[in-house]
């Protein structure tokens, strides 16, 4: 399907939105009338611009309060219309959209309104121009797409169209069945946009959370996949108002609009059974390994810390500064190189994750479907024996490799040499629960679309987390399996945590790294035995806990004594501890699961307040 995208959806001037526009791969552009108000050059400049960038103006929008006007208004109303025909003529757009009257003096009388688009038809067609209705969600009279669609069939004039929103009609739950009714002829454009399930009024909600397919909770696929069946073949075309995306970045935006829409376009394809545009969601089989970057300075002291927490070295690369430490199925890396990729993270961001391989079961199709995301690849120079594991580009620039499932053995065999001294008793961990990135509030959006559409993962509700000072919105992305759990935070408050990791560390990246284990208690005795430092849980939390959840008194002492958090839904019950931060840029979660699917989302406000007791600016 063609692409488009209303100027309205990402920041900037006239100007630079074009040019993300076009630079993000886009076919066409709606023109928002505010756009073009605010610009200073003249509507024929404009319409020459958008051609310029190899853009086709698919719409000029929106045309307010027309339909139903009583008495001499209606007359005004008229001239308005010829108006912003003479600018759509300027743009060199035929289509303009005229979205449902919300004025309380509108006449919501049928004949009334099907009368005005007669008229208006028989002026559009004598200037070469087409109208097409949109009912907004909070119309006067008209607000139910069904409606729209009926005046439409009754004015019966070729240009006299539907627009559809899938924003209005998704809202209002209008169901998707009743597309069906739509002939495609008169179907003139379709704006998409994709929202979180909030329970507020209409017109708020449309105006400040709108998001991008993929990024909400509203049945995009299935809405495109109606229109497939109809065989609508015009432009899907974005209509996103977004607080945060007024701030973003205007390529950003746009690349993710541009993202979603082949997203949903290729889901629609699928659950109607239509060949597939794209490559499949990748299927993760698991995280293979985890890979710091450190300095030589540092690297010893992160192997300390991995020490104590009962990992062992079992590998030297065979050529580069890079370690390779075990237990259960974790594989972590250390990456000392004084050259290459992990070395420039490394010096931007001081020791830290710069990069997840994770096993997947198709590495070619992993690539297609990344690159038809637009999804950076990147390669650096490989000695001639040595193998280049594909990578794309993750979180604030760190890397994520492909490892085709079954060949990790062959791949850490031929790249390290075995240390097979000195193995010490592991402290019980099997393997990698989750992973939390930091990130900031603008791109937070962004990187949750980045998971769900190049991954097959589903997305768990969007919760608001409070720390001390401020609220911290986190979410989480999880494969089928849960091999895969990635939890995505961000802050608008600039001193909660979450923002002060990213002012600190230079950028978004993974602020922790939770391990699960079969026995919290033991794993955690063993890693204070070695030396490991834990986040201490005050008193206060163990009293309330015992009086929530009605547990035995000796496990809570116990808890207690051990700094162990509890959570339980029924009879699911979740244990967890943190260790203290490695150079205040990450720290270490652990985790017992008893059936429990969460995160303990309740404990991150503990855990939050325990970790603001060692802000820079607080004593100890
Ligand atoms: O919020 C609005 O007013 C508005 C305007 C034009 C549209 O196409 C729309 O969906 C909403
Ligand atoms: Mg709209």
């Amino acid at each position: 399907m063609r692409t488009s995208i209303a100027t309205v959806s990402v920041s900037g001037t006239l100007d630079t939105k074009l040019q993300a526009i076009a630079a993000a791969g886009f076919d066409g552009v709606e023109i928002f009338e505010n756009d073009l108000i605010g610009y200073a050059g003249s509507p024929r400049e404009v319409g020459a611009m958008i051609r310029d960038h190899g853009l086709v103006c698919t719409l000029f929008q929106p045309f307010r309060d027309f339909e139903g006007m009583p008495g001499d208004l209606r007359a005004k109303t008229f001239d308005r219309a010829e108006r912003k025909f003479d600018i759509m003529q300027e743009l060199g757009t035929d289509l303009v959209l005229v979205c449902s009257n919300v004025s309380p003096q509108a006449l919501g009388d049928r004949q009334r309104i099907i009368d005005d688009f007669s008229e208006l038809g028989a002026r559009a067609v004598s200037r070469g121009l087409r109208v097409g209705y949109e009912a907004l969600a909070w119309g006067r009279h008209i607000f139910d797409h069904r409606d729209a669609w009926e005046i439409v069939r009754s004015v019966d004039h070729p240009a006299i169209g539907l627009i559809l929103d899938s924003f209005h009609s998704l809202a209002r739950r209008v169901p998707i069945d009743s597309i069906a009714a739509i002939d495609p002829a008169k179907l003139f454009i379709v704006q998409v946009a994709d929202a979180p399930a909030l329970d507020m009024d209409y017109l708020y909600w449309s105006r400040h959370f709108r998001n991008m397919p993929g990024q909400g909770d509203l049945p995009i696929a299935d809405y495109v996949r109606a229109l497939l069946d109809i065989g609508y073949d015009g432009p899907l075309s974005l209509e996103i108002f977004n607080d945060r995306f007024r701030a973003g970045s205007s390529s950003g935006v746009a690349l993710d609009g541009y993202r979603s829409l082949r997203m949903v376009e290729d889901e629609a394809r699928r659950i109607s059974a239509r060949p597939a545009a794209i490559a499949p969601r990748v299927k993760i089989d698991g995280v293979e390994f985890i890979e710091f970057a450190a300095s030589e300075s540092e690297a010893p002291v992160l192997a300390d810390m991995l020490s104590a927490m009962g990992f062992t070295l079992v590998g030297r690369h065979v050529r580069k500064a890079v370690t390779r430490w075990r237990q259960g199925a974790i594989n972590l890396v250390i990456n000392c190189e004084t050259e290459g990729f992990a070395h420039s993270h490394d010096i931007v961001h001081g020791a830290s994750v710069c990069a997840l391989g994770l096993r997947v079961t198709d590495v070619a199709s992993a690539l297609d479907r990344a690159g038809a995301l637009r999804i950076a690849r990147f390669e650096q120079a490989v000695a001639s024996d040595e193998m280049q594991i594909p990578s794309v580009r993750g979180v604030g620039g760190s890397l994520i490799y492909f490892i085709e499932t079954g060949t990790q053995d062959a791949v850490w065999a031929q790249e390290f040499v075995p240390v097979t001294d000195a193995a010490q008793a592991d402290a019980g961990l099997d393997r990698i629960d989750h992973i939390a990135q930091a990130m900031g509030y603008e791109e937070f959006l962004s990187w949750l679309l980045y998971y769900f559409a190049l991954f097959d993962v589903t997305k768990t509700p969007q919760l608001e987390i409070a720390d001390p000072l401020g609220i911290v919105h986190s979410q989480a992305v999880e494969s089928p399996d849960r091999g895969f759990r990635i939890t995505l935070n961000g802050s608008a408050a600039a001193q909660t945590l979450s923002s002060r990791f990213l002012h600190h560390y230079m950028g978004a990246g993974v602020q922790h790294i939770a391990f699960a284990c079969a026995d919290i208690f033991a794993t955690r005795d063993a890693m204070v035995a070695r030396g490991l430092e834990l986040l201490d849980i005050p008193a206060n939390y163990y009293d309330d806990l015992a009086a929530r959840f009605s547990l035995d008194p000796a496990l809570v002492t116990r808890m207690a004594a051990s700094g162990i958090l509890y959570d339980r839904v029924g009879d699911q019950e979740y244990f967890q501890f943190y260790s203290r931060a490695f150079a205040k840029r990450f720290f270490f979660e652990f985790v017992e699961r008893r059936g429990y699917d969460g995160y303990g989302a309740g404990n991150a406000t503990i855990r939050l307040a325990a970790q603001s007791r060692f802000r820079d600016d607080m004593p100890g």
